[in-house]
């Protein structure tokens, strides 16, 4: 079956709130899907080009205007808070700055533990050495455990480690997809490698498929299986990642993959 699939959605924002006479087209018209085979697509663009709007929408926190989202056969509809539980059991997003996501006050640990008690596998309620274990596996699988993490505060953490229990924090209610919009820009270039090869590890281990938004190229090029290029809200190319970036068609895929090759090397212009 297919576990997502859009087609012909669009999104447009008013601007100016209710009575707004701007109209934004942030998504235009677009369709993709992700089969049952774990896969991480990639979405790329420039900033404005609508990836993040597509994300909001894949999480269920905006609605389309006009077209149709469905997960595992379902039409993506919530209306309340139970709704909102049962989806995220299933998809889930890492959360894109953790500096930002985690209040500096409060010990890592608690958003593990919050999450686990939320979506717990068993339907009951756990208790306290369960939450820890749940807490504790998913942890495992970002290659941490929760004695390293336990009852130290943000700070006490590297970027690297931090974004780590983002992703611990996301595999808990063991989602079948997880939705990382821009999920490597606030780490350094050293650790994005890293962060990006968990994401193919964990697809491979735990059969998760990945929707990896981001402007890095070269992150794409390397854990993606299928990548989507976007430009002013809709999709100017798609397919098999090495393939696209390999030798693309489009002038602005050519152009974004030119403008990395320059950065790159050092080049002007
Ligand atoms: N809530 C909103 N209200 C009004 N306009 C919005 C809203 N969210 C996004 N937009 C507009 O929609 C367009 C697409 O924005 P979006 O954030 O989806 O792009 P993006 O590719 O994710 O960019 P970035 O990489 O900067 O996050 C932009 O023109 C943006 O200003």
């Amino acid at each position: 079956m297919t576990l997502l699939s859009l087609s012909h959605v669009t999104k447009i924002y008013r601007q100016g709130g209710m009575l707004g006479r701007r109209l934004i087209t942030a998504v235009k018209d677009v369709s993709f899907e992700i089969g049952d085979e774990p896969e991480i697509l990639s979405i790329v663009g420039e900033s404005g080009s609508g990836k993040s709007t597509v994300a909001a929408m894949i999480l269920g926190q905006a609605e389309p205007t006009e077209g149709e989202l469905q997960f595992a056969g379902k039409t993506v509809a919530i209306h309340n808070r139970a709704e909102r539980t049962a989806f995220m059991k299933e998809v889930q997003p890492v959360l894109q700055n953790p500096f930002e996501a985690f209040n500096p006050l409060k010990r890592v640990d608690r958003y593990l533990f919050e999450t686990a008690s939320n979506f717990s596998t068993s339907g009951k309620r756990p208790n306290r050495r369960e939450v820890e274990k749940m807490a504790d596996t998913a942890l495992h699988h970002v290659g941490l455990t929760l004695e390293e993490v336990k009852g130290r505060f943000p700070h006490e953490l590297s970027g690297g480690q931090l974004q780590r229990v983002a992703i611990a924090r996301a595999l808990i209610p063991e989602p079948r997809l997880l939705v990382a919009d821009e999920p490597v820009s606030m780490v350094d270039a050293s650790l994005r490698m890293a962060i990006v090869n968990l994401f193919g590890r964990l697809k491979n281990e735990l059969g998760l498929s990945i929707i990896y938004i981001t402007h890095d190229l070269a992150t794409a090029y390397y854990v993606s299986d299928n990548i989507i290029i976007m430009r002013k809200g809709e999709i100017v190319e798609r397919g098999r990642a090495r393939a696209v970036l390999d030798d693309p068609q489009h002038a602005y895929s050519r152009a974004l993959k030119d403008a990395v090759l320059a950065a790159e090397f050092g080049e002007v212009g």
